[in-house]
């Protein structure tokens, strides 16, 4: 299957009722081929044909000189009139064989389709490409439908990855700078990827569209940092790095966002100062854009409480801290317990793309799609080591993500290495919130380990749990009250040792690489 000469990567779609007052759709559309879109659309929902052809007539000039195709929205007659490149058909308009009876073979035609039963139809009639989405709610057209997210994206690209004819895809519903990079790198399926993203409001509406072009162009065609993974890990080699990590926190100090639930904070931020991390506790939607940019910043989501409006603010904090190409920790809490955790998860992958992703058994089992025993919030040891390993490298591979499982044994995959790890305390099973901090302290780590994610979540595990083995037997230490104040010193004190060079209490690390037999 060869792919098309065309360039889907950035398509233009007009809006007239979203341009800036002082300036006109023309000159907006003329500053986006500038900063680089590959593809326009003229769409003119209300506009008399007059007017609509003299429009078409004016844009079609600029994209000619451009070298990229004009497609037109819905008027087959237009497209005609002004002989473009081709029309962009929605469900409800004009049928694919009348469109390409009038065209004839060598127009484009595309078509809006939200299920696999519309992109087979349309793929039966002979369209060039699909418009996949909603694949947010979008401001700019009343949805007819609810939003498809990321998965629904994959479903259609699973379905033409089957098809022998290519037909190429771009995903649109409220794409923008915040929004296409999870959307372009993690809607993949095996061999297939987005052609491109179709943007509207975030170009036509912006102040300088050639700007948010180029940045939107270059996020299409660059993989991110988190889209490549080192392959072949040794758990001698992981080992040899992580004081240089560990000393890393304590010189750069990064700054720790927890959105993280009541019964955690005040530990989670005293877990973060312990190792040398700044906190902030904050759940106020209009601040995240400055905490995203400050330098060395990293969100940690922890879904612990179940508000009303939770995944609103998980979804705009996880927007702007991927914008800034900042990392983000997930704790799916208790995942699976409840109808509403089901489907706030389900959410949140849906628009977003995580670093990490830590859970107990039963969480990591609820998130990947997967039966298991888990009830209420703590972590059960039920299934065996392989059905784990098994879990945890699949959804690794499937995010893109780090995923780490913990319980007695803790499980840790970037999607191709799996590491086992056997350290800890019966007493981190006997307080609350001793998950919800390993979040923290990953969090902090992989602020200064953006390269390496899956050797800032082995560190973190291993520090935390070698801290507790230590803060356990501490003098004084009777039981579950005592051991939480002892925990806190050792992750004082073995950070410190760390930084001065001292990392011998890395030789209590019970750590073996997952070999499947
Ligand atoms: N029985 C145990 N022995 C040793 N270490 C343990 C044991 N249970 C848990 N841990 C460690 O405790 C930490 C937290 O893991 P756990 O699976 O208990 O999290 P959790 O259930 O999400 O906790 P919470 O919901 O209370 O925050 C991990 O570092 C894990 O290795
Ligand atoms: C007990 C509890 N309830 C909601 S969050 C939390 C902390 C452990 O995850
Ligand atoms: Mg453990």
């Amino acid at each position: 299957m060869v792919p098309p000469k065309v360039d889907y990567s950035l398509y233009l779609v007009t809006d007239p009722y979203l341009v800036p007052v002082g300036t006109t759709l023309e000159e907006q559309v003329r500053r986006a081929i500038d900063g680089g879109v590959t593809l326009v659309q003229l769409r003119e929902k209300d506009a008399e044909t007059c007017d609509f052809i003299e429009r078409a007539k004016t844009i079609h000039a600029m994209t000619k000189k451009a070298g990229i195709p004009l497609l037109i929205n819905d008027r087959v007659d237009i497209a005609l009139a002004i002989d473009a490149e081709g029309v962009h058909i929605g469900q409800e308009d004009i049928d694919v064989a009348t469109a390409r009876k009038l065209l004839g073979p060598d127009k484009i035609i595309g078509m809006s389709v939200s299920y696999v039963s519309e992109a087979a139809k349309a793929v039966e009639d002979g369209v060039d490409y699909v418009g996949i989405g909603a694949i947010y709610d979008t401001a700019t057209k009343t949805p007819k439908k609810p939003p498809v997210g990321i998965n629904g994206a994959r479903k259609i690209l699973s379905y033409l990855s089957s098809v022998p004819r290519y037909v190429s895809t771009v995903a649109i519903g409220s794409l923008n700078l915040k929004t296409a990079r999870n959307v372009v790198h993690l809607s993949t399926v095996p061999g297939r990827c987005l052609d491109g993203i179709a943007v509207v409001s975030a170009i036509i509406a912006a102040e300088d569209p050639a700007a948010v072009s180029k940045e939107l162009l270059s996020i299409v065609r660059n993989p991110p940092y988190w889209m490549s993974i080192i392959p072949n890990r040794d758990v001698p080699s992981v080992l040899a790095d992580i004081p240089a990590v560990i000393s890393k926190v304590r010189s750069a100090t990064p700054f720790v966002h927890n959105i993280i639930n009541r019964v955690a904070t005040n530990f989670a931020a005293n877990v973060n100062l312990s190792i040398g991390s700044s906190p902030a506790m904050s759940e106020n939607i209009p601040e995240f854009d400055d905490f995203a940019s400050i330098p060395n910043s990293a969100l940690l989501i922890n879904m612990g409480y179940g508000t009303n409006d939770w995944v609103e603010t998980y979804l705009a904090a996880a927007g702007a801290y991927a914008k800034n190409l900042r990392p983000i920790v997930l704790d799916p809490v208790a995942a699976g317990a409840s109808e509403l955790r089901r489907g706030a998860v389900k959410s949140m992958l849906n628009h977003s793309h995580f670093d990490v992703i830590k859970g107990n058994e039963g969480e990591i089992f609820s998130v990947a799609g997967e039966a298991s025993q888990m009830r209420g919030v703590d972590s059960t040891s039920s299934s065996q080591l392989q059905k784990k390993a098994n879990v945890v490298e699949a959804l690794a591979a499937k995010e893109k993500t780090i995923v780490v499982l913990t319980g007695k044994e803790d499980v840790i995959s970037d999607g191709m290495t799996t590491f086992v790890l056997r350290n800890g305390h019966a007493y981190l099973a006997d307080i609350t919130a001793s998950g919800c901090v390993l979040g923290s302290i990953i969090g902090a780590i992989v602020a200064v380990s953006l390269e390496d994610r899956f050797l800032a979540a082995v560190a973190g595990v291993l520090l935390y749990t070698i801290a507790a083995e230590r803060a356990a037997v501490a003098p004084g230490v009777r039981g579950p009250g005592t051991f939480i104040p002892a925990l806190l010193d050792e992750l004082y004190l073995l950070t410190m040792a760390t930084a001065n060079g001292d990392a011998s209490w890395l030789e209590a690390a019970k750590i073996e690489r997952y070999i499947e037999t």
